[in-house]
């Protein structure tokens, strides 16, 4: 994957892309300096620097409208409107909060959306099956539940094969059970793939039983980088565990100790 890296963006916003492939030799899996980008005249990233190592999985919190989404959008080349360094995988996929699936296609045919090639069936069922699914590869988007067209969008993430895997907040619109079994599934994949993610959560229990690092985004920049060193499975009543959350919550200016609120 190191050697599969490139230039995404080297360019002041406005101008054309730069999209000149680039060999470089270190090992990570995204390499970002000096990104800045502004909406309306306010950077909302700022100048963010950032390093994922290949295989790494990477939690991004940070409160709401703190730019964490713009972030993803632009490591999946979504978004070209900025300023600064953007090394990415060229095999990265992207899976949002909602499925975004087309109602028009079959299952199979949304996984296999905009693949080259024109790949058969087969290559979707596997993905497919991958995420227990593959008994409703003929079904139509909107006969799934939400927890299955949730699955249907991560299947189609992996049947890119994707050395970076950007997942913004997949979990957010599930039930509380439905969204345990999709974080299950997405550990499985991560440990079985060994491909680098970054999800975007707002939820500091997820970070924390998912990722190897918790980034907290604040004034456009990564304020704040803990790294997870705690064994897997994780466990939500390991003291390391808690007290990883406290600092978590702390810095994400959460008022979280009971003391504090009786004052
Ligand atoms: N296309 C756009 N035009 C103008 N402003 C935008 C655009 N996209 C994002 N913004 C602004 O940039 C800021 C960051 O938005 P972003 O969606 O990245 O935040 P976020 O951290 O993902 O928020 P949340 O946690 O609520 O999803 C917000 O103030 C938002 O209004």
């Amino acid at each position: 994957m190191a050697t599969d890296l490139h230039r995404q963006v080297t360019r002041p916003a406005g101008q054309k892309t730069d999209r000149k492939p680039e060999r470089p030799t270190t090992g990570t899996a995204v390499h970002v300096e000096g990104l800045t980008r502004a909406f309306d005249g306010r950077a909302v990233i700022d100048r963010l620097d950032l390093d994922i190592r290949p295989g790494e999985f990477t939690a991004l919190l940070g409160r709401s409208g703190c730019g964490k989404s713009t972030l993803l959008r632009v490591l999946a080349g979504l978004d070209r409107e900025v300023e600064g360094s953007v090394l990415v995988p060229r095999r990265r996929a992207v899976a949002f909060q909602s499925p975004r699936l087309m109602p028009w296609k079959r299952v199979w045919r949304n996984v296999l959306l905009g693949l080259p090639g024109h790949p058969d069936r087969a290559v979707a069922e596997q993905a497919l099956e991958e995420v227990g699914l593959g008994h409703r590869s003929g079904a139509w988007p909107k006969t799934l539940s939400g927890g299955e067209a949730q699955r249907a969008s991560l299947a189609r993430a992996l049947v890119r094969e994707p050395d970076l895997l950007l997942l913004d907040e997949p979990f957010g619109a599930l039930d509380a059970l439905t969204r345990i079994t999709a974080q299950r599934l997405v550990a499985e994949l991560w440990q079985r793939r060994g491909c680098a993610v970054l999800l975007v959560t707002h939820d500091v229990d997820e970070a924390l039983l998912l990722a190897d690092r918790a980034l907290v985004m604040e004034n456009g920049v990564i304020a704040h980088d803990n790294p997870v060193a705690l064994p897997r499975p994780r466990d939500p009543g390991d003291p390391r565990f808690a007290e990883l959350r406290s600092r978590l919550l702390d810095q994400l200016g959460v008022d979280h100790h009971p003391a504090a609120r009786a004052a």
